[in-house]
């Protein structure tokens, strides 16, 4: 916990991934930390408390024209450098900038990605 990495947690429906993140969120909320916790659909959000979809926690753009659901900023962005640079991902890189940087002395600041399908 002390060298958070982006963690991708795969498995079949029914493979223990819920199981396996439970004990993690609530290690992490008894440490007084704050884990966001979102997926892209609402149905897997609404297993987890306090879960999100992501394109609200992220303010994903969600545009029916524009599957790819890219943002403005670039992958070789400077600001594409806190998440995975894809163009999944930008939004949310583009959020954990925007809240890392200018909250270096504010208690919010998240470290774990974990990633589910
Ligand atoms: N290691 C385990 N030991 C005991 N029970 C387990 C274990 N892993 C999973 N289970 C049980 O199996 C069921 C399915 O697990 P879980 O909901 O975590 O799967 P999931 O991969 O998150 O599923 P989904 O993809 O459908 O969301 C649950 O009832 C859970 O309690």
């Amino acid at each position: 916990m002390d060298n958070p990495k982006p963690v991708h947690i795969d498995g079949r429906a029914g493979r223990g991934k819920t199981y396996c993140l439970y004990p993690l969120i609530g290690a992490l909320r008894k440490e007084g930390k704050i884990p966001l916790i979102s997926a892209s659909s609402a149905f897997a959000a609404k297993n987890y408390p306090g879960g999100r979809t992501e394109h609200f926690q992220y303010g994903v753009p969600v545009d029916e024209n524009n599957p790819f659901l890219e943002s403005a900023i670039g992958t070789k962005s400077d600001r594409a450098t806190v998440g995975p640079a894809t163009s999944r991902y930008q939004p949310l890189a583009h959020t954990l900038a925007g809240i890392i940087e200018p909250a270096r002395n504010f208690p919010f600041r998240p470290k774990w990605i974990f990633e589910l399908p």
